[in-house]
């Protein structure tokens, strides 16, 4: 984004030197032209826009005023969608991305689980009959599925749904004090209905967790209705704009068409009708998963990354040439070894987002025709990539406010916003160990089926291949060699984890414990198994990407990046079992600090081509004209405390 103001000319200096084709950049990491352009025109657009633009500083707003201050953009959203004309899912998380700036928007139940909730779980009537009013805004609604006991275990929630076939009803009810549904957004205050999870019970039965459609509050008073309590479950660490709420229900009748009946149904005499597969109800999660690797990781990546770098390039510090000038942080090559990584993997998580959500569209498509297929694989992929591409965005987002020194620990630089708003994703929609555990558990079953010869397919056929067991990373250190380390190191903590579980289970332990016994290096095993698949589908992204040369060699840089700054922090697995001796670790050392130094004159030009607008980053140190410190100062003065220099309110509180 051009600035027309006078811009900081370290930062300019380092645009001028730039030497890549930054707009095709932007285009590779939005996914495509057309969507960069679309991006764009609505960023303008809102900018422009009277009812939108401007508005209060977030910063120095309280919770109740950021919360209330939410619902009043969450309600701009849904009448812009109609004014824009706007209709598909994309351009709604669009464009709540832009009126939200890293942040939770009240209402992001309503697209990113109450709507794909309806249109995945319900019958074709009940999209149409639900569907159609959730889009037009005309309810709004959660995903009711954690209780206060429960959230990972999905097996043991409380809520019950007791089918009466004399009333062709089910009542829903919160039985004991830990099955109040307890976290889901926007349930506190904002909304009026939600897709409740609960067990289904019918002529006596129960037949596992299932979907209700409940509406929670009148929609003309917004009372919580008969048999509904709700309420916020107060102040959280961040996503201070969300009313996560609780929700607990006395013996509420609801019709027995308000269970969402696509995958399986209860007739009018209250007799169940399987469902294709178990675990087609836990389809939402998986469609959530497969948006967090691009939506949630890479976004925080990437602006995290921007605000830090320009911030390094504008800020002057120390020493360096005995008696020179004090130079620019960006050329201490500790700075750069933070921050040039956290580039990488923002590419690097942003070509497989991209990935899997084309993916999960298959998916999607097959089971439509009623084909499950792929299901067991694309659930262990999303589980992984989703545990490492946050837990990965956690520790960067941290290392770049760490490396803003004393500004960077101010809400100024939009660094701490950044992290309240993203790192809840290390949590929601499955915590991260819980997650590793599932995709971990995934691989060893795989492998001990392709030792009973079974072929693998998809993104587990490397661990029956047999591996040459010679490192082939030579004094050409390649991302091909690199690749191959890569899946040597996956493929060894897959068949470890393996031989530890079924050398339990040969010890005579039960199932379960030799499972848990051999826990962490499930976790172990999943996390190599993602490291390699992002290091893979990067650099295929790279091969298959639509630009010049001097693009695909600054990708190229990156992706080797990537792969040498992954075994330096991960040596110890590379060098177990002799696969890579020390002479060849300090080879790849020696070439990650050499692309620090290749990367070093387009770091700054890197982080422009994600293209956030100062409006989306929040931040004063990461600011596309650098002008850091006079607008530090405007900044501290906006805020309240220095309306009075004596009285520590304005007003006079009463005795
Ligand atoms: C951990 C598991 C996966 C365990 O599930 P389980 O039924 O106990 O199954 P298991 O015995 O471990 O495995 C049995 C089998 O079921 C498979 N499976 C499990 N889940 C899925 C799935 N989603 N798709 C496809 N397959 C699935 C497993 O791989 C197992 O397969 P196998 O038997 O080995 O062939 C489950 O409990 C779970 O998903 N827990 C996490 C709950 C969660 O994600 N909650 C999210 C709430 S919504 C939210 O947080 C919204 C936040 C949004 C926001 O604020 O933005
Ligand atoms: C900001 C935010 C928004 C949320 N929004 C929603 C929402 O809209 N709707 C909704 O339904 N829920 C929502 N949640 C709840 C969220 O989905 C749960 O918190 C999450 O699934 C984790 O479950 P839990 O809290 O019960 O943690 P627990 O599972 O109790 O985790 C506690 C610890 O136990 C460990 N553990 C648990 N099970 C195992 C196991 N089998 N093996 C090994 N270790 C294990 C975990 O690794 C963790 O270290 C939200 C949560 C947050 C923080």
């Amino acid at each position: 984004m051009a600035s027309k103001v006078r811009v900081n000319q370290d930062l300019q200096r380092e645009r001028d030197r730039a030497n890549f084709n930054l707009e095709q950049l932007t285009y590779i990491f939005d996914g495509s032209r057309e969507y960069t352009q679309k991006r764009r025109y609505l960023e303008k657009r809102i900018a422009e826009d009277p009812e939108l633009k401007g508005g209060p500083n977030y910063y120095f707003l309280s919770n109740s005023e950021k919360y209330a201050n939410g619902v009043r953009k969450a309600t701009l959203l849904a009448k812009k969608l109609k004014e824009y004309k706007l209709g598909d899912f994309t351009d709604a998380f669009l464009l709540r991305s832009i009126i939200f700036p890293n942040e939770a928007s009240p209402m992001s139940l309503q697209i990113d689980m109450f709507i794909p909730g309806i249109m995945g779980l319900g019958t074709e009537e009940q999209q149409r009959r639900w569907g159609e009013k959730a889009m037009a805004y005309e309810i709004i609604g959660t995903y009711a599925q954690t209780e206060l006991g429960h959230g990972t275990h999905l097996r043991g929630l409380e809520t019950t749904a007791t089918y009466d076939p004399t009333t062709h009803e089910f009542v829903l009810h919160s039985p004991t004090l830990t099955s109040i549904k307890w976290w889901p957004g926007g349930l506190g205050k904002t909304t009026n209905h939600a897709i409740v999870m609960a067990m289904l019970y019918t002529r006596g039965k129960c037949h596992g967790l299932h979907a209700f459609m409940v509406q929670t509050r009148d929609l003309e008073t917004h009372e919580p209705l008969p048999g509904v309590e709700v309420g916020d479950i107060g102040p959280k660490m961040g996503y201070h704009t969300v009313d996560n709420g609780y929700l607990r229900l006395d013996h509420l009748h609801i019709p027995r068409m308000n269970m969402l009946m696509k995958n399986s149904q209860v007739l009018e005499d209250g007799t169940y009708v399987r469902k294709k597969s178990d675990k087609l109800s836990y389809g939402t999660m998986l469609f959530v998963r497969s948006t967090i690797v691009k939506g949630v990781a890479t976004n925080a990546l990437a602006q995290a990354a921007t605000i830090a770098v320009r911030y390094s390039a504008v800020r002057r510090q120390s020493e360096l040439k005995p008696g020179g000038v004090e130079p620019q942080v960006l050329d201490y090559v500790t700075q750069q070894y933070k921050l040039f990584p956290v580039i990488s993997q923002a590419y690097a998580f942003s070509a497989v987002g991209l990935h899997l959500r084309n993916l999960y569209l298959r998916l999607n498509y097959d089971i439509q025709q009623g084909n499950v297929e792929l299901l067991a694989e694309i659930h262990s992929l999303t589980c992984g990539l989703k545990a490492f591409s946050t837990d990965q965005m956690m520790w960067s987002v941290e290392i770049c406010r760490l490396s803003c020194g004393g500004h960077g620990f101010s809400q100024a630089s939009g660094l701490p916003k950044i992290y309240d708003v993203h790192v809840p994703a290390c949590t929601y929609e499955g915590e991260n160990t819980v997650l590793y555990l599932q995709c971990g558990r995934s691989l060893v079953k795989a492998l001990l089926q392709a030792q009973k010869g079974v072929t693998l397919s998809g993104s587990m056929a490397y661990l029956s291949q047999v591996c040459d067991d010679k490192c082939s990373v030579t004094s050409q250190v390649t991302v091909d060699a690199l690749l191959k380390s890569y899946e040597w190191r996956a493929r060894r903590a897959v068949h470890k984890a393996a031989r530890m579980y079924k050398g339990r289970l040969q010890a005579g332990e039960a199932d379960y414990n030799a499972w848990n016994q051999t826990g962490v290096h499930l976790v172990l095993a999943a996390k190599a198994h993602c490291h390699k698949y992002v290091l893979k589908t990067f650099a295929e992204s790279i091969q298959q990407a639509e630009a010049g040369a001097d693009v695909v060699r600054v990708l190229q840089q990156l992706c080797l990046l990537y792969a040498t700054h992954g075994v330096t922090t991960n040596s110890g697995q590379f060098l177990e079992c002799g696969f890579m001796d020390t002479r060849q670790l300090e080879l790849v050392n020696d070439h990650m600090l050499r692309l620090l130094t290749d990367i070093r004159p387009n770091a700054v030009a890197l982080v422009d081509a994600f293209d956030f607008t100062d409006d989306k980053l929040c931040s004063v140190l990461g600011r596309y004209d650098g002008q850091v410190y006079e607008n530090l100062y405007k900044w501290a003065r906006q805020s309240s405390r220095n309306e009075t220099q004596v009285r520590i309110f304005t007003t006079v509180t009463p005795q």
